[in-house]
């Protein structure tokens, strides 16, 4: 992990096969197939960094030579996917929390105005911790807006993490401005955002290269 940056509230997750996956990503010859598993593949690195602190109680079990008090996971998780592109991030976390529940935040960013535009929310009825996914933090507006569709439905502030794959520094300045409580967990910092805000180097359009709508 490093926090070689401007951000108190940013983890970059510099762990080597991360990174080395995400050069894989950010090849733009790397087709669908692969794309949809490296981003699978790295949710669940960055998964394991996201969780490491999750509180836990103890259940009495029985092993077979004897009984005692077993570690569990203490509270519900529930993995919220900003759509389409948080699905390929989902994925990852999903296998690493098979009893999280899960949500799904539609947002779309006009690419003219690149304000995001809510067009379906789905939540379980009781969240509880929230590990809030998209692997594109680029002006930063659709995780902010996610932010408070999640704060709206009484979330608490402090139950919701935000991971993406890689942030644009004026996308994370927005984000940390509107929610400066929520940590949020990338693989990469990258330079700027270009004219069309799209991230520069990045990787393209996430939400397309994992579905293969380019
Ligand atoms: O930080 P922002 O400037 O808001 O941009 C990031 C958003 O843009 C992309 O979604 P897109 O609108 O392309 O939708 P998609 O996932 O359906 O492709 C990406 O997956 C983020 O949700
Ligand atoms: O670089 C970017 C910016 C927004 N959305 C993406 O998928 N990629
Ligand atoms: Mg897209």
């Amino acid at each position: 992990m490093s926090s070689t940056h401007d951000f108190p509230t940013l983890t970059v997750v510099s762990h080597p096969l991360v990174q080395h996956k995400l050069t894989l990503m950010r090849d733009k010859n790397t087709q669908p197939i692969h794309f949809r598993q490296l981003l699978k593949e790295i949710a669940m690195l960055i998964g394991y960094e996201v969780t490491r602190d999750l509180p836990l109680s103890s259940e009495p079990i029985e092993t077979p030579v004897a009984p005692m008090n077993a570690p569990v996971l203490a509270e519900p998780i529930t993995i919220v996917s900003i759509l389409r592109a948080g699905l390929g991030m989902a994925d990852g976390l999903r296998e690493l929390i098979p009893s999280a529940r899960e949500g799904h935040i539609g947002l779309w960013r006009d690419p003219e105005t690149k304000q995001p535009h809510e067009y379906f929310i789905k939540l379980p009825s009781e969240v509880g911790r929230v590990i809030l996914v998209d692997p594109m933090l680029a002006t930063g507006g659709s995780a902010a807006h996610a932010v408070d569709v999640l704060l709206k439905r009484g979330v608490a502030r402090e139950e919701i993490r935000l991971v993406t794959l890689v942030s644009a520094p004026e996308g994370m300045k927005t984000f940390a401005a509107a929610h400066p409580s929520v940590p949020v967990y990338t693989a990469a910092l990258d330079e700027k955002l270009d004219d069309k805000a799209y991230i520069v180097p990045g990787l393209g359009d996430a939400g397309d290269r994992i579905f293969g709508t380019l």
